[in-house]
């Protein structure tokens, strides 16, 4: 038969809820919630966006890979916000402009996984971890079954961390006249669709709804299908929004996200954060290519991490500092081979002392046992502000410099 209508395609990644409280009396209760961010405050953000797209400013996005609960109080977020803070300032002296503040915190408590389930040492297989708003880390069957309630406490924490940042004045105030540059933002993937629409809110100002749950939003590589739930959300709402890019998206698919996701929006509301691992060299460019002057609609930035996870002789997701380095300056290069700069940098950070992420390939042999992630391997404060230089030398058009450890010494604040 012709002429049939699709079926709209099921969200991806979404958890499998069990539990006592059904979902849709939670998403009942999330719909009552006041705004966890104002659209006057989107709306601040947007505008730094706007004026990194039009070349005069760079954003910097940071924080952990799944942030836990645990950490929404002022002792945990302040430095937080100060390593986000340092990286900028990194950024700002050597590139001369100013950058963008944007946290991965205040929110990111859901993460998409490669598989369903884990197999732990002792041979028993668990649901995998999916981020505190879904399920806990601990290793029981109970821990690690998706509870509903827990889209509550994401909420919950996700205020007392702005709280703890408003009250040290890092963010912009709730209400009020839109700020100018130099505040902190905060970012997460919008992942779990039933909270993310409960917290759509009346924008005002622009018409239509944001989502209230944090400045910026992203789609994440798993999650970006074009006829998928996650963009048709990225579309309706007013935030800024970003969008990773993998190395087998085609040149079609990010053509039409730019085209959906841009028409009749300000410069700067999508951001494409580009995450190829080493196929970074062959597939920018050929990406770029197929979208021609499309590209120039988006503000590129490199999310060098995410291509670049393997694993050490002792099982642990790790990093090589050297492979983070090299996409960002292959970012770079195919950027401005099409006349395009590198927008800002998105990473993976902590300012633990901890060693998640190392130095060269013959540490690949050792255990790390100063490693707290619950999912991806960061970056300690110093391996943070040296990838930070890298990647403003690289805005700057700089070739390497000739002994890695020259660049990668940077000082802590
Ligand atoms: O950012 C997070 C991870 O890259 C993502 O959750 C996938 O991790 P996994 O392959 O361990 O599931
Ligand atoms: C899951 C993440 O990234 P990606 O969607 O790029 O894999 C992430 O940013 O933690
Ligand atoms: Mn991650």
């Amino acid at each position: 038969m012709t002429g049939a209508t699709k079926a709209p395609r099921p969200p991806a990644q979404q958890p499998r809820w069990a539990g006592g409280v059904p979902l849709a009396d939670v998403v009942g209760e999330l719909a009552t919630r006041p705004p966890l961010v104002s659209a006057e405050s989107c709306y601040a953000l947007q505008r730094e966006l706007s004026l990194a797209a039009a070349g005069g400013a760079v954003v910097v996005q940071a924080g952990d890979c799944a942030e836990p609960f645990a950490d929404a109080d002022r002792e945990r977020m302040t430095p937080k916000v100060e390593l986000l803070g340092a990286i900028a300032d990194v950024v700002e002296s050597v590139v001369g402009l100013p950058a963008v503040r944007v946290g991965r915190f205040a929110g990111q408590y859901a993460k998409p996984r490669s598989r369903e389930t884990e197999r732990l040492p002792d041979g028993r297989t668990l649901p995998v971890y999916r981020g505190d708003a879904v399920n806990g880390t601990a290793p029981t069957p109970e821990a690690r079954t998706p509870d509903p309630t827990r889209l509550l406490a994401a909420y919950d924490h996700a205020a007392l961390a702005l709280d703890a940042l408003r009250l040290a004045e890092f963010l912009p105030v709730f209400e009020g006249p839109a700020p100018s540059l130099c505040l902190t933002y905060a970012s997460h993937e919008a992942l779990l669709l039933d909270y993310e629409d409960a917290l759509v809110r009346d924008d005002d100002r622009r018409g239509g709804g944001y989502g209230s749950s944090g400045h910026l939003l992203w789609i994440g590589e798993r999650t970006r299908q074009v006829d998928g739930p996650h963009i048709a959300f990225a579309e309706r709402v007013t935030n800024p929004v970003g969008v990773k890019v993998g190395p087998d998206a085609s040149g079609a698919e990010v053509g039409a996200l730019i085209t959906r996701l841009t028409e009749g929006r300000p410069r700067g509301r999508l951001s494409l954060i580009v995450r190829m691992g080493p196929r970074i060299v062959d597939e920018l460019p050929r990406l770029l290519g197929e979208l021609g002057d499309l590209a120039a609609r988006a503000l590129w930035i490199s999310d060098p991490m995410h291509g670049n996870t393997r694993r050490n002789h002792h099982g642990q997701k790790t990093r090589l500092l050297p492979d983070i380095e090299r996409e960002i300056r292959a970012c770079g290069a195919a950027l401005r081979a099409h006349g395009l700069p590198l927008g800002g940098v998105h990473l993976e950070t902590t300012p633990e002392p901890v060693v998640e992420c190392v130095e060269t390939e013959a540490d690949l042999a050792t255990r790390l046992d100063r490693y707290t992630s619950t999912c991806d391997p960061r970056l300690n404060a110093e391996q943070a502000l040296a990838v930070a230089r890298v990647a403003a030398e690289v805005r700057l058009d700089r070739p390497p410099v000739p002994t890695p450890e020259s660049h990668r010494r940077a000082d802590l604040p």
